[in-house]
């Protein structure tokens, strides 16, 4: 198992060209939130604004929009019960993030299965949360023609590979991957997460309890998507996204017994500058 260090963060987190502007950084769409769960969406799509996303796109249920325009005005809302809207906004995004508080819904069951089939390859899916629950649960295939990441805790894991959570061994978890889809990329989420890919699997080197706090993961998410979207689908970017979610959550553990996620995101545009300079 290769150990993710910080040395990949100022190979990923380059200075910006002078001449660019918000088209350069990615569109981003972040299919998430709902009745019960709207907070979800909101530290996914505020990660993704503060890592940097050059436009985000939040697909949610309207009773949500004015708490998202509040928190986040850099991002836009639409209604993801509407086909022609959903449709749109996928065809026009680098990176859609889908599941983050999205409830397993016959209207969220739809929403994966639009996601994984209306892609192409130049596109990246990160499927969180409810959109692994609902991949477990139902016939749907876990295929497309876009890049997919993967992003399940152990018990969505478990959920997915069938694999009980003490027999999720590097070996075992590799294998189960390559069964559900060998040129997806799997995070799986745990103290020490580990990055499944191709024949290589790597471990980030940070992260602590203090972390164990409702949220996280969906700021993760929200980390990965403006990431990607940025600097481009690549294992390096996928690394660098985690060790800094993680970076930055033992710092504020240091002084924190607990970490909150809304912290993190409020420290990411200092971290990326830091590392840029590097
Ligand atoms: N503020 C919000 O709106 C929040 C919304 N959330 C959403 O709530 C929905 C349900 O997600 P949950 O993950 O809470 O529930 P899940 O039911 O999907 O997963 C929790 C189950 O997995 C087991 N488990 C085993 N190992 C685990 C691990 N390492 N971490 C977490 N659980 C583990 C637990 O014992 C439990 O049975 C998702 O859509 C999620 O995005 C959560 O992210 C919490 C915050
Ligand atoms: N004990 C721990 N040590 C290190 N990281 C942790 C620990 N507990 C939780 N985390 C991290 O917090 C995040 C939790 O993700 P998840 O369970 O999906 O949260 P949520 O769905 O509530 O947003 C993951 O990135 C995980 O690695
Ligand atoms: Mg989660």
């Amino acid at each position: 198992m290769e150990k993710v260090n910080k040395v990949v963060l100022s190979q990923v987190i380059t200075p910006r060209d002078p001449q660019s502007y918000k088209g350069n950084y990615g569109k981003i769409l972040i299919i998430a939130g709902s009745t019960h769960f709207g907070g979800a969406a909101i530290l996914c799509s505020s990660a993704a604004v503060h890592s940097g996303a050059g436009l985000v796109t939040v697909a949610t249920t309207p009773e949500k929009f004015t708490a998202i325009n509040v928190k986040i005005p850099e991002a836009m809302t639409i209604d993801y019960h509407s086909k022609k809207d959903l449709q749109l906004a996928i065809q026009n995004s680098n990176v859609i993030a889908i599941g983050p508080g999205l409830g397993t819904s016959s209207v969220a069951k739809g929403l994966v299965k639009a996601v994984l089939t209306n892609t192409n390859a130049e596109q990246t899916i990160i499927l969180d949360a409810s959109a692994l629950t609902i991949i477990a649960e139902t016939d749907l295939l876990l295929q497309s023609e876009a890049n997919l990441v993967l992003t399940p805790h152990q018990g969505e894991w478990q959920r997915l590979s069938q694999l009980p959570i003490a027999q999720q061994t590097p070996e075992n978890s590799q294998a189960k991957l390559r069964e559900l889809n060998p040129k997806a990329i799997l995070i799986l989420k745990k103290h020490l997460s580990e990055i499944y890919y191709q024949d290589k699997i790597l471990q980030i080197q940070a992260g602590n309890p203090g972390m164990a706090t409702g949220g996280m993961g969906d700021t993760l998410t929200g980390i990965l998507a403006g990431f990607i979207g940025q600097f481009g689908f690549s294992i390096k970017t996928i690394s660098s996204a985690l060790l800094i979610h993680s970076l930055i959550a033992d710092d504020l553990n240091e002084k924190n017994y607990v970490v909150l996620p809304s912290k993190i995101i409020e420290k990411l545009p200092k971290y990326m500058a830091k590392f840029s300079q590097k």
